[in-house]
């Protein structure tokens, strides 16, 4: 089972003093982060090609260097996590998570949640009548939370309003305490309650404000700490605000979001979530990934996807054969950038991002999130030169 923000939080909270003081938030990230088992199908056994389908060797931990442009749990989250933090290069600003668009802000503007395209002519209301409750049968209600006054776990959430995070960057949006303070509509803020999500988590309360605001992230964030949500709230509530796209008619699926992530392992686990994030909301997500028969997966493509999550490998061979355009994609998402740069992925990011037919940055928005940032991998992100922006590739290393 996976060790978890919430999960981490109750541990922390059990061994706090009764002094009230903050406990640390995460345990030592290398000790805790639960070793996915990587899937490798029995025609890669013993030398396969796809990277996606390999036991990632273990990543590096040099002393890395801070990019500027960047928002980061400072000395108490990262630091107690204990892995390899972006570290500062000299005279860098700020630690952490980067972000910044340059002339960003226009298409987040927050507001007119609403209900989405499921109240609008010409949405997808229709797939809700079909879709499959990914709560169970046992929960196909809304659960009765109480947002404002952020209590029904028995977690101190407040515990954690200590946690001292940087941010840096040009105009950062203001981190929120609770999730009714972001407009993320009705449609998402039923399936937060029905997640029984109270309180954001760090990641949650800093990145969620960036992305609405239009902006590009990076942030620094390690297995657990609720980085799913973090990239699938903004997503979901920006494509629930905005114009249902006219889609051509054609077998070629053209998602609106793209979440990249290194294994079908995690692959799956993100699908999951953002099923349980979009319920009812009309938005479809789909996963790919390798090693597993690719005609499901056409299939499930053929009946139309918002939000794609995929592994690179699978994803380029759906490129290559056309079934996917990334045409329409406004929101790219890349989930333990550090494991899939390590684990040989970098070539086909770099393809997928520049060489196929997705917006250029500044068009799309970028989310880019990683448990460590190591200096190898800031050098690889910014040879990636297309991938993120001007203001974070300049950084001196
Ligand atoms: N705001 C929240 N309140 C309570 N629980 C949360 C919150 N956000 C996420 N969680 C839960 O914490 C767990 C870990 O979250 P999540 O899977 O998003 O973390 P992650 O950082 O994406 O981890 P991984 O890298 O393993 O996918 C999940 O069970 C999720 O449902």
């Amino acid at each position: 089972m996976r060790s978890s923000w919430a999960d981490s939080v109750a541990n922390a909270e059990e061994s706090a003093p009764a002094t009230g003081a903050a406990p640390a938030p995460v345990a030592n990230h290398q000790n805790s982060r639960p070793t996915r088992s990587s899937y490798v199908p029995p025609h890669l056994r013993g030398g396969g090609r796809s990277p996606e389908n390999q036991v990632p060797a273990a990543a590096p931990t040099p002393a890395g260097a801070y990019p500027s442009g960047a928002v980061q749990p400072a000395g108490g989250y990262a630091a107690a996590v204990g892995g390899t933090r972006w570290a500062a290069p000299p005279g860098a600003p700020s630690a952490g998570v980067g972000v910044v668009r340059q002339g960003g802000g226009g298409r987040g503007a927050v507001g007119g949640g609403g209900g989405g395209w499921n109240s609008r002519p010409g949405g997808w209301g229709d797939r809700r009548d079909r879709e499959p409750n990914p709560f169970g049968d046992s929960e196909p209600a809304a659960v009765d939370v109480d947002f404002e006054s952020q209590q029904n776990t028995g977690i101190n959430f407040d515990a954690y309003e200590d946690i001292p995070v940087e941010t840096s960057g040009h105009d950062v949006p203001a981190a929120v305490n609770t999730f009714a303070e972001i407009d993320l509509g009705d449609a998402l803020n039923e399936n937060i309650r029905r997640c029984k999500y109270v309180r954001p988590t760090p990641v949650q309360r800093h990145a969620i404000p960036i992305v609405i605001g239009g902006r590009d992230l990076m942030a620094c964030a390690q297995t657990g700490s609720g980085k799913t949500a973090a990239f699938c709230f903004p997503i979901i509530s920006g494509i629930l605000k905005s114009r249902p796209p006219q889609r051509p008619r054609a077998r070629t699926a053209f998602p609106l979001a793209l979440i990249l992530s290194p294994t079908r392992e995690l692959s799956v686990q993100i699908h999951e979530e953002a099923k349980k994030f979009a319920y009812q909301t009309g938005v479809k997500a789909c996963v790919a990934y390798g090693g597993a028969p690719i005609h499901q997966q056409l299939r499930e493509l053929e009946r139309g996807v918002d939000i794609l999550v995929a592994t690179p490998g699978r994803l380029m061979d759906l490129l290559e054969r056309a079934r996917v355009s990334l045409q329409m994609v406004n929101y790219l998402a890349l989930d333990e950038a550090d494991r899939m740069l390590d684990m040989g992925f970098e070539p086909q990011i770099r393809k997928i991002v520049e060489q196929m037919d997705m917006p250029p940055r500044g068009v799309r928005q970028t989310m880019l999130f990683s448990a460590t940032f190591p200096k190898e991998i800031q050098i690889s992100l910014q040879t990636t030169s297309s991938l993120l922006l001007e203001e974070l590739v300049q950084v001196p290393i």
